[in-house]
C-alpha cells in the first residue's frame, strides 16, 4: 500500500480523533453537571425520608412525596449512568477508533460509499456517521464479503451491493499502525497478530477479526435450535459472547420488543470460565448476561439437597468408585426416560399420589390422607397438574377459614393487647387509618397475627412441600421397568437413591427425572421469560438435561455449543445426530447446525500434536501460527516425574504469562501442588473458585474446560493413568487448552493414545532408565 494512501487514512482518523475528543470533552461536562443532579435529588430525597412518618395524618402524603422524588432519584442516576457509559464508549473509541473499511457502490449510484467500521457507531453534530457499530447491518459485508456483489440483511428485506474495498486497520490511540486491503474475509495476518500476544487473565473481544462462519452464529436470528459443533479453540464461546452483544443491539432497534440481558441464560462449565468471559460484554457497551453452572442450577432448585455435581460424577469414575451401572445410566440420560416419567405423571391414578403431611411447630396441620382425599375428589376428566393445583387451591382456602376462626382466639387477643403503638403501627403498615371503624380495623390485625402464625403452612402449600418428590419419585423406579436395563441393576439403583435420600444426597442421572416429575405433577417450574439460552460445553449435558431446559425455560430459543471430541463424560455422539435428537425432542421448527473447524487458539505445531491424539482429527485445521513442537519428558518414578514438573513449572512461568498445571483428577492436582509450593508461586484450584490467580495455577482437566492458558503442562500422561482410548477426550482437552507451550510429563510409557502420534510431531526427552 503507498504512502499517500496511508497519509489520507492518517487524515481522516485525525478528523475523527478531534470529533471524540469533542464529544469526551462535552460528556465530561455533561457527567459532572448530571452527578450533581443526582446528588441534589438523592439529598432531598434522604432528608424526606428521614421525616418522621409516625403521625398517621402525615403517612400518607409523605408517602406521596416519597415516591415522586425516589421516581426523580431513578431518572437522575438513569441519566448519569447512561452519559458514563457513551463516554466509556468514547473512551474505548479513542484508544481505537476503528478497524475496518468497505466500500460501497449501489448500481444506481456513480461513486462509492466509504464507511469504516468500529466497535460503537460514531456521529458527528450533522448525525453523519464517522463510524458505524460493528452490529449494523451493513458491516456483515465486511465480515462475509469478498469483493464484488454481496448480499446483507436489513430489517426493511435483504439488500444488494457492489463490495469494490475492504480495508484493515490496526490503529492505537489515534495512530494507524498498520493497514492493508484484502480480499478474504478477515486477513489472516491481523488475526496472526491478534493471537500472537500473550494471554490476559480474561477472555478478550474479537470484533476485529470475526471470521466468516463465526459471523454466521453471530448473527443468525432465524433459527430456534442452533446447534455448533466446533473444533476446540474455533471460537465457540467468543461467538456466543458476541451473538449475545448482536442480539442486545438488535433489539434495541427492533419495534416490536425490547430483549434485556437477564432475558438470556448462559449454562457454563465452571465458574473459573464464568469469571475468565465476564469482561468482553462490557466491553462491548452491552451488560452481562445471567450465568449458572449445572451444579448451581441443580441446587437452587433442589433445596436441602446435595446434589452430586458433574465433578465429583467425573472423580468417581475416574476412580471407579462410581456404582451406578452404565445401563442406569444411559436410560436415565436418554430421551426415551424424558417419555416414560411424562406417561407416568399423566397416567397417575389418585391412589398412586405421595403426600406429605404439613405440620406447624411439629403438630399435624393437614394429615396427608385429607390431602389425598382431596385430589381423589377432583373430576376424573381433570389432568395431574390441573387436580394438583384444585387440592392446593382447596388446601389454600381452608387454611384462609382456619385463620378467619382463629382470629377469635384468646390468644390472638392478648397478642394485641401486648403489642405497643410501634409495633401496631409496623403490622398495619400501608392500611392503618383507611378502616371504617376501630372494630374492622382491629379484626383485621387479629388476622394478620394469625396469618404471620401460619406463614410456614402458606409456604408449604405455595412451595407444593406437600408433595412427596421423593416417594413419587421412588414409586416412578418401582413402575417403569425399562427395556434396556437389567432388572437387578434397575432394583439395585432405586435402593441406593432411597439410602441417597436418606442422608440428603441425590445422584447426578436422578436430578432431572426428579425435577421433571416435581414439575408434571405440580404444573410448576418453568420460567417464561427467558428470550435466548445458550450451552456452553454442550456434550457434558445429557439429552435428558437439555429436555428439561426446553420444558423449564418455553420460550427461550437455544444456542448450543460443544465439541465431541472434548467429552469427558458421555460417549460420543455426531452433532448431526444430536441436532436430530434435539430438534424432535424440542419440536424446533428451525434447526441449524453449523460446524466450525479451524482453530485459533494453539499454535500450529500445538494443533497438529493434539489433532494427532484423535482417531478422525483430518478434518480440524490448525490456524497458521508458528510455534515451537510439544515437548514430553519421560521419568521412570513419581519423584522424578514431579521434580520435573516442578522444575518445568518454574522455567515456564518466568517466560510466559498463565502456567498451568493439568491433571487427571483432584489427587493428582494435590500431589503436584505439594511438590511446587514451596518452590513457586504457586495455587491449587477447585470448582468453588471463581478467579484465576497469577503464577502457576494446578487444576484436574475437568476445572480447565473453556479456558487457555499461555503454557500448559500435563502432568503424568502415562500408560498407568490414561491406559486406553476412554482417555482421547481428556488428553485431547488438555492439549488444547495451550496458547504457546504444551509439555507433558510421563512416569513411565506415555498412554497408547500419545504413542501412535507421528515422532516428528513432538520431541521426546528421556533419561536413562534406572534399573
Ligand atoms: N475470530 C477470532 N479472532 C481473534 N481471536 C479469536 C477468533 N476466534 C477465536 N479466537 C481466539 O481463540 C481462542 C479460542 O476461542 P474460544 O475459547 O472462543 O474457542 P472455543 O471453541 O470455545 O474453545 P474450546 O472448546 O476449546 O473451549 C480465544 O483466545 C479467542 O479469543
Amino acid at each position: 500500500m503507498n504512502n499517500d494512501e496511508q497519509q489520507l487514512e492518517q487524515q481522516r482518523l485525525d478528523q475523527v480523533m478531534t470529533e471524540i475528543t469533542r464529544q469526551q470533552k462535552e460528556g465530561q461536562q455533561q457527567l459532572t453537571r448530571a452527578h450533581e443532579e443526582t446528588s441534589a435529588v438523592q439529598k432531598n430525597y434522604a432528608d424526606n425520608a428521614s421525616v418522621n412518618t409516625f403521625e398517621i395524618d402525615d403517612a400518607m402524603e409523605t408517602n406521596a412525596q416519597l415516591q415522586q422524588q425516589r421516581q426523580l432519584v431513578y431518572l437522575a442516576v438513569t441519566n448519569e449512568t447512561t452519559i458514563g457509559q457513551q463516554l466509556d464508549q468514547l473512551d474505548q473509541l479513542h484508544k481505537s477508533a476503528y478497524f475496518g473499511r468497505i466500500d460501497i457502490k449501489d448500481t444506481d449510484e456513480d461513486h462509492p460509499d466509504t464507511l469504516y467500521i468500529g466497535t460503537f457507531s460514531l456521529t458527528d453534530a450533522n448525525q453523519n456517521f464517522l463510524i458505524y457499530d460493528w452490529r449494523a447491518p451493513i458491516a456483515s459485508v465486511y465480515y462475509n464479503g469478498t469483493l464484488g456483489s454481496v448480499n446483507y440483511s436489513t430489517p426493511a428485506g435483504r439488500q444488494t451491493t457492489n463490495l469494490t474495498k475492504k480495508r484493515q486497520f490496526t490503529i492505537k490511540n489515534g495512530q494507524i499502525i498498520n493497514m492493508f486491503d484484502t480480499n478474504e474475509t478477515v486477513g489472516d495476518e491481523m488475526l496472526q497478530a491478534v493471537l500472537g500476544q500473550q494471554n490476559d487473565a480474561v477472555m478478550q473481544n474479537i470484533v476485529a477479526t470475526i471470521q466468516k462462519e463465526q459471523n454466521d452464529i453471530i448473527r443468525d436470528t432465524t433459527s430456534d435450535l442452533l446447534v455448533v459443533q466446533g473444533v476446540a479453540g474455533s471460537g465457540k464461546t467468543s461467538a456466543i459472547l458476541q451473538r449475545i452483544a448482536y442480539l442486545l443491539y438488535h433489539s434495541r432497534t427492533a419495534t416490536e420488543h425490547t430483549l434485556q440481558a437477564d432475558q438470556m441464560v448462559l449454562f457454563s462449565p465452571n465458574r473459573l470460565f464464568s469469571h475468565y468471559i465476564s469482561e468482553v460484554l462490557p466491553s462491548l457497551g452491552e451488560r452481562n448476561m445471567r450465568q449458572v453452572t449445572l451444579a448451581d442450577f441443580l441446587t437452587q432448585r433442589l433445596q436441602g439437597l446435595n446434589v452430586e455435581t458433574l465433578f465429583e460424577r467425573y472423580e468417581a469414575d475416574a476412580a471407579q468408585t462410581n456404582s451406578l451401572f452404565p445401563d442406569v445410566r444411559d436410560y436415565l440420560e436418554s430421551p426415551a426416560s424424558v417419555n416414560d416419567l411424562s406417561t407416568y405423571c399423566q397416567n397417575l391414578t389418585p391412589a398412586e399420589l405421595r403426600f406429605n403431611d404439613v405440620l406447624l411447630d411439629g403438630r399435624l396441620f393437614f394429615t396427608k390422607e385429607t390431602i389425598a382425599a382431596i385430589y381423589a375428589s377432583q373430576p376424573d376428566t381433570m389432568g395431574t397438574p390441573a387436580k394438583f393445583l384444585a387440592t392446593k387451591n382447596t388446601l389454600i382456602k381452608q387454611l384462609k377459614a382456619r385463620i378467619r376462626s382463629e382470629a377469635k382466639a384468646d390468644w390472638v387477643n392478648e397478642a394485641l393487647d401486648n403489642l405497643d403503638t410501634e409495633h401496631y403501627h409496623n403490622l398495619l403498615g400501608k392500611r392503618l387509618g383507611t378502616f371504617k371503624n376501630v372494630d374492622a380495623e382491629l379484626k383485621y390485625a387479629a388476622r394478620l397475627i394469625v396469618r404471620r402464625q401460619f406463614e410456614p403452612i402458606y409456604d408449604a402449600l405455595f412451595n407444593n412441600y406437600f408433595l412427596d418428590i421423593y416417594r413419587q419419585y421412588d414409586h416412578f423406579l418401582q413402575q417403569v421397568h425399562p427395556q434396556s436395563v437389567d432388572a437387578e441393576h434397575w432394583a439395585m439403583h432405586e435402593q441406593d437413591f432411597d439410602t441417597d435420600i436418606e442422608y440428603h444426597r441425590l445422584g447426578l442421572v436422578d436430578a432431572v427425572p426428579l425435577l421433571f416429575i416435581r414439575d408434571l405433577i405440580t404444573g410448576g417450574g418453568q420460567n417464561r421469560s427467558i428470550a435466548y439460552l445458550f450451552i456452553d460445553e454442550m456434550q457434558d449435558y445429557s439429552l435428558t438435561q437439555m429436555c428439561y431446559f426446553k420444558h423449564a425455560f418455553p420460550k427461550a430459543k437455544f444456542t448450543l455449543l460443544g465439541d465431541s471430541e472434548q467429552a469427558l463424560f458421555n460417549r460420543l455422539q455426531t452433532p448431526t445426530d444430536l441436532l436430530n435428537h434435539l430438534a424432535s425432542a424440542f419440536s424446533a421448527k428451525h434447526p441449524n447446525l453449523i460446524t466450525l473447524n479451524r482453530s485459533y487458539r494453539s499454535t500450529k505445531p500445538i494443533t497438529e500434536f493434539a489433532k494427532g491424539l484423535l482417531p478422525n482429527g483430518d478434518q480440524i485445521q490448525a490456524f497458521n501460527r508458528p510455534g515451537d513442537l510439544p515437548r514430553i519428558f519421560m521419568r521412570y518414578n513419581e519423584t522424578d516425574t514431579l521434580a520435573v514438573t516442578r522444575q518445568l513449572a518454574q522455567r515456564e512461568v518466568a517466560q510466559s504469562g498463565t502456567v498451568a498445571v493439568l491433571t487427571k483428577d483432584l489427587t493428582a492436582a494435590r500431589i503436584v501442588y505439594r511438590e511446587l509450593h514451596s518452590h513457586v508461586n504457586v495455587t491449587l484450584l477447585n470448582d468453588t473458585d471463581r478467579t484465576l490467580p497469577s503464577g502457576v495455577v494446578v487444576l484436574p482437566v475437568y476445572l480447565a474446560k473453556g479456558l487457555e492458558f499461555d503454557s500448559v503442562i500435563a502432568y503424568d500422561v502415562s500408560q498407568q493413568n490414561y491406559p486406553d482410548d476412554s482417555a482421547i477426550g481428556a488428553l485431547y482437552t488438555i492439549a488444547s487448552r495451550a496458547m504457546h507451550h504444551l509439555i507433558l510429563v510421563s512416569n513411565g510409557p506415555v498412554s497408547p493414545v500419545i504413542s501412535t502420534i507421528q515422532s516428528q510431531l513432538m520431541m521426546i526427552e528421556h533419561v536413562v532408565k534406572e534399573s
